[in-house]
């Protein structure tokens, strides 16, 4: 096996997937027909069309317009449905899943809705494909402390669903200072927590999650290759980073697939991982996004192993799970 056929086949966890992000046109005008809700555009083809993005907000705009068709326990579920059989089929055996709830909480959709579809999915993902999930609640950074905090008390009933917290949304000007406490109430709680940062912010923002925030991981990163510190912090405390490299190509943090910092953040010791971040939106899935970075950065075999490592070294499955996974990543790179 080559170096991408075996990306392909390799075992791997995708650790960043906003499940919004996996709304594909065909569904969100199957659901916005099924719940009579009028889209922006008239076709599906017109709404792939919009998918030409400047930068992160361009795409936000659109993402969220997109998520408005999601209003039942069901929609939720058959999104992270299909979702889950598209991991099957690029081999990813281990998840942990994104989900906005104030994009849904805002718009009067219940907390329960949400979360009760999307467990239920997670559940069926486990049972009819083998495949192991977990939620993270990510709160919306361009909304205040405060609303996450409500956002917070509105998702405890629901403690038993989730493993932990994120911050996502429209990063600059959201420094993760804005999140300090409710981050805190969040450690005390014992949730795991994670945060994007340097995605389009400054690797300061990368610094202050690791150090206000409190983070397990970090989502992106790829700000680090600015502050030689900040590289050398992350290699010597193995710190996760989720990077996406085909939605950094897509919403213009890099300019060329080829000028992707992956090869470099792996060459210095950093466990970085890949993922796939909003694939309906951003051309590609796992295997897409494994595919299309070996061939650009050109990857070796070694490298492609290291990533599946990184990706349960980096996940929260149990210590017992991740040397499983290790001897699965060890057999498939020996086949
Ligand atoms: N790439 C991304 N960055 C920040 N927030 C997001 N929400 C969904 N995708 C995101
Ligand atoms: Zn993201």
């Amino acid at each position: 096996m080559n170096a991408i056929e075996l990306a392909r086949a390799i075992p791997k966890a995708e650790l960043h997937i906003h499940i919004e992000g996996s709304l594909e046109p065909e569904l969100i005008f199957e659901l916005a027909q099924r719940n009579g809700v009028v889209l922006a555009y008239p076709s599906v083809e017109a709404l792939r069309a919009a998918y030409a993005f400047t930068d992160l907000q361009s795409f936000l705009d659109i993402y969220y317009a997109g998520a408005s068709v999601l209003l039942q326990p069901q929609d939720f579920h058959d999104m992270a449905w299909a979702y889950f059989l598209r991991a099957k089929a690029d081999n990813v055996i281990h998840t942990e899943l994104f989900f906005d709830p104030q994009t849904h909480t805002a718009r009067g959709v219940p907390m329960a809705t949400v979360i009760e579809g999307l467990s239920g999915a997670c559940k069926r993902a486990e049972s009819e494909l083998g495949i192991s999930s977990a939620l993270i609640l990510c709160f919306l950074r361009h909304l205040s402390e405060e609303d996450a905090f409500a956002t917070l008390e509105a998702a405890l009933p629901y403690r038993g669903h989730f493993i932990g917290v994120g911050l996502d949304s429209s990063e600059v000007g959201h420094p993760p200072e804005k999140f300090e406490r409710v981050f805190a109430r969040c450690r005390e709680l014992g949730l795991k927590l994670v945060a994007h940062a340097g995605e389009e912010g400054p690797p300061d923002y990368m610094w202050q999650a690791i150090d206000l925030l409190k983070v397990q991981r970090i989502d992106h990163g790829v700000a680090a290759l600015q502050d030689p510190l900040l590289m050398a912090e992350l290699a010597h405390t193995r710190m996760p980073l989720t990077v996406c490299p085909l939605s950094n190509l897509k919403l213009c943090v890099v300019d060329d697939l080829r000028d992707h910092p992956l090869k470099k953040m792996l060459d210095a010791g950093l466990c970085a991982t890949v993922n796939s971040d909003d694939p309906a939106y951003f051309g590609g899935y796992m295997n897409a996004n494994f595919e299309q970075t070996v061939l650009a950065l050109d990857l070796s075999r070694e490298d492609v192993v290291q990533l599946a490592r990184n990706s349960f070294e980096a996940s929260f499955v149990s210590e017992q799970r991740r040397l499983e996974m290790f001897d699965r990543i060890a057999v498939c790179a020996a086949g």
